[in-house]
């Protein structure tokens, strides 16, 4: 087997630290590029175990404190940082693959910058393709570049779609854990706190997305970012609630029969799945299913009314144009805000809908216009929070 240089965006974060566990399985997979926000003691580990040629942190202070650390140990690497950091790292000479595995539409230039430079690209940042969807999509089309899903129910539907043709697609079944708060009332959504926000039943990740799932805004952004991925109809899209994460989606042909993907829920797997694809390779390190042991599957609707942010997904994407983008920056905005204690758990997708209703949408934007409208939805969130 020859050997995959990967640049990995996002190094020390949830798909990061798992994307790298993989490689430490596989000496054919070679790591040239790696990149942090804050954590340099995580990243200072990293670059000792995996030698990347160049580093990017985004935080500038604390680039230049790992810049004194590497001279002092006389470590080669080339440490970087800010934007320009970011999308050296992506745009690594190098680099075959870019794993994009950081949190926030932060990761949409770099992501841009690798796809003109020809990378394949192993996408985890959903946001990239709910802030920029149509066109990150048409760019990787120009340049002839695959845009291979990691995010567990896009690897799922995309191996469902192997082998067979687009027009015999009829949905794509989104399965959702529905969160910790799956079974609440909304008399008990109105206090739930940080702490219990912040534990999923089936998945250790991020604290953002381990908040957008128990808003189910996370599904939403997940509808959007399948819409992009496999070119369907918003009709065409379903999402049904299945608490045990094993079947991580499902595609339904015109002729009755629905292929699902299953496995234990464990990132690993599409995180390998997208490393060697079109190849598979074996990862017995990965536990594996035990059906004998799996006593029940269950799947119920998702309740609307009480997680709002789905619809308001559904909606954005409707609507199209810069909305989307909107969605995506006042829900970060509005999610941070969660995290620090300035607003309720409930308040979060009232937000959202106050900022999209004030929003004038551009249809067709360009890139200097979706930038621009997720700034002034920025600005506009945290007034909101200030008001709150
Ligand atoms: N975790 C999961 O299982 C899944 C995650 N995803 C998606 O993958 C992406 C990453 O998620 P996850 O790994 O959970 O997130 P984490 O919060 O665990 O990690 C985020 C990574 O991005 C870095 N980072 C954070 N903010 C910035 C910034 N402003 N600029 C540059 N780098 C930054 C962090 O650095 P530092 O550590 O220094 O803060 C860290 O390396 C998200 O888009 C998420 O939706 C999709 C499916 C599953
Ligand atoms: C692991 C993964 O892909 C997450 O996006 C996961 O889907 C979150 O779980 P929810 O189904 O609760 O949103
Ligand atoms: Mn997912």
């Amino acid at each position: 087997m020859r050997t995959r240089k990967i640049a990995l965006l996002g190094s020390t974060g949830s798909i990061g630290t798992q994307t790298l566990d993989v490689v430490s399985h596989d000496e054919h997979i070679e790591v040239v590029g790696l990149s942090a926000h804050r954590n340099i003691d995580l990243l200072e580990e990293q670059i000792k175990k995996y030698h990347p040629k160049v580093v990017c942190v985004m935080d500038e202070t604390k680039a230049q404190e790992l810049s004194r650390r590497m001279a002092s140990q006389n470590l080669a690497v080339e440490v970087t940082c800010g934007m320009e950091g970011l999308i050296a790292v992506a745009t690594l000479e190098e680099a075959e693959v870019v794993v994009t595995a950081v949190v926030g539409m932060i990761g949409l230039l770099p992501t841009l910058e690798a796809i003109k430079k020809g990378k394949i690209i192993a996408l985890a940042n959903k946001e990239t393709l709910v802030t920029a969807g149509d066109l990150v999509m048409e760019t990787a089309k120009a340049y002839n570049v695959p845009i291979l899903p990691v995010d567990s129910e896009h690897s799922a539907i995309f191996q469902c779609l192997r082998g067979n043709s687009h027009q015999t697609v009829s949905r794509l079944i989104l399965t959702a854990s529905g969160g910790p708060f799956r079974d609440y009332t909304k008399d008990m959504l109105q206090n739930v706190t940080v702490e219990a926000a912040l534990k999923h039943p089936n998945w250790s990740m991020g604290s953002k997305i381990t908040i957008d799932s128990a808003s189910l805004m996370n599904k939403g952004l997940e509808v959007i970012e399948a819409k992009h991925l496999f070119d369907v109809s918003l009709s065409q899209i379903d999402v049904v609630v299945h608490k045990e994460s094993i079947i991580h989606s499902m595609v339904e042909y015109i002729d009755g029969s629905t292929i699902a993907q299953l496995g234990m829920p464990d990132m690993r797997h599409p995180i390998a799945y997208a490393l060697y694809y079109p190849e598979r390779t074996m990862t017995s390190y990965i536990p594996k299913l035990d059906f004998t042991k799996m006593s029940n599957l269950s799947f119920e609707a998702p309740k609307k009314d009480l997680f709002p942010c789905l619809q308001l997904a559904y909606d954005a994407l409707e609507i199209g144009g810069t909305m989307p983008a909107v969605l995506n920056a006042a829900n970060e905005v509005a999610v941070e805000a969660f995290l620090q204690r300035e607003i309720s758990f409930l308040q979060i997708p009232e937000m959202i809908h106050e900022v999209m209703n004030r929003h004038i949408c551009i249809s067709k934007p360009s890139l200097e216009e979706i930038l621009e409208i997720d700034k002034w939805a920025r600005v506009y969130s945290r007034q909101e929070v200030a008001k709150l």
